[in-house]
């Protein structure tokens, strides 16, 4: 399989739904609520989810989705409702022709809540199911960091197309991660990235605002010759992964470069173009379970751009059981000729824990 109309509409709902999320950065007042498990959701979530969910059902409706968002809120929740209406209706892309590939607009704000929640797929290893994060490190668009607008196809469990938008990138593959990529960042000039992958096609990136059918450019990871000299990337979040363990595995892997922190997918793309080298992820929490709408995009446009994605024991992310990685605990993401250099320091750090 080619894949090739499931990219075009990937790549076009992402971008959608990226000039959605754009309006919602540049406003004060981001509507954000508190899910039941504390973590913030935003009127940019909701109208993201909306128009990437019509799009696909526009064009495959036998598929499912997994998707992170459900509207319950939004139906008791009038003014909210309304408020997302203003966005989702508000938004086209600038390009008639790829606009119509979506298939144009949603039609009422029923139609929307109930693209909204026709994320409710359970998941599991048959089928075509999409996994959609509409947007992924919703604390770092509300704090001005990076975030990502990602969406992938499994089918039969496996990933075949990845894609992820991520406005507050820069455009350039060649610019180098350091400290500040993480942090006060906007969508300004020279900003905003769309990266790609087809499962045995390679990875790719372009500009995000670019009308809408142009082709990317190849990606690939960095090679790595000296890893005291690689750059790693966490979370800013020290409630998503162990600062501390990471801290420990590069300091015995001789890594001097303090770790880049940054939000979201942005990392999985930001190593896959070589412009930071590996990607750490070790669990806080023994029970937490990652969510597959966090990983899926990102899994494949690294291993397509030459890299290497396990868990902290080796396994590969298995997406094929559900709504989470139940079988998984944490992510190490490296180029391959390191992958295994970087998971025997951390098996070692995590055994004497
Ligand atoms: N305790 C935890 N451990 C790991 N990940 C967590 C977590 N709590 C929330 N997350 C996930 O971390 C994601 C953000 O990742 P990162 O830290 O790399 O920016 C969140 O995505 P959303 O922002 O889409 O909710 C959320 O799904
Ligand atoms: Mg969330
Ligand atoms: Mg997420
Ligand atoms: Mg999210």
């Amino acid at each position: 399989m080619s894949y090739s109309k499931e990219l075009k509409v990937a790549q076009l709902a992402v971008q959608r739904a990226s000039i959605l999320t754009k309006k919602v950065f540049h406003e004060k007042a981001k509507g954000t609520l508190s899910k039941d498990d504390k973590s913030p959701v935003t009127i940019g979530d909701f109208g993201a989810q909306a128009l990437i969910i019509a799009a696909i059902k526009k064009n495959f409706p036998d598929d499912q989705v997994v998707g992170e968002e459900e509207a319950s809120s939004l139906r008791d929740d009038v003014k909210l409702r309304d408020q997302i209406w203003g966005l989702v209706d508000g938004t086209r892309l600038s390009d008639a022709e790829a606009e119509k590939v979506l298939g144009g607009p949603i039609e009422s704000v029923e139609a929307m809540l109930d693209a909204i929640d026709a994320g409710n797929s359970a998941g599991g290893a048959k089928g075509r199911i999409w996994a959609l994060d509409p947007i992924d490190g919703t604390k770092g668009f509300l704090r001005g960091g990076q975030y990502a607008v990602c969406l992938a196809l499994m089918v039969d469990g496996d990933v075949k197309v990845g894609v992820l938008g991520c406005p507050n990138l820069p455009i350039d593959d060649a610019a180098p991660l350091d400290a500040t990529s993480g942090v006060d960042q906007t969508d300004a000039e020279g900003k905003g990235v769309l990266f790609s992958a087809v499962y045995g096609q390679g990875a790719t990136s372009r500009p995000l605002s670019v009308a809408g059918l142009a082709k990317g450019q190849s990606i690939h990871m960095k090679e790595v010759k000296d890893i005291t000299q690689a750059t790693f990337c966490e979370s800013v979040e020290a409630g998503h992964s162990s600062h501390g363990d990471q801290h420990a595995i590069a300091t015995k892997l001789n890594i001097s470069k303090p770790s880049v922190r940054m939000d979201s997918q942005a990392k999985y793309g930001s190593i896959a173009r070589g412009a930071g080298d590996i990607y750490l992820r070790l669990p806080v929490s023994a029970t937490y379970q990652e969510k597959i709408w966090d990983h899926a995009s990102g899994d494949l446009i690294v291993r397509e751009a030459g890299g290497e994605v396990t868990d902290s024991l080796g396994k590969r992310l298995d997406f094929s059981i559900g709504r989470t990685l139940s079988a998984n605990k944490g992510v190490v993401a490296a180029p391959k000729a390191v992958h295994s250099t970087v998971l025997e320091v951390v098996k070692e750090v995590l055994s004497k824990k």
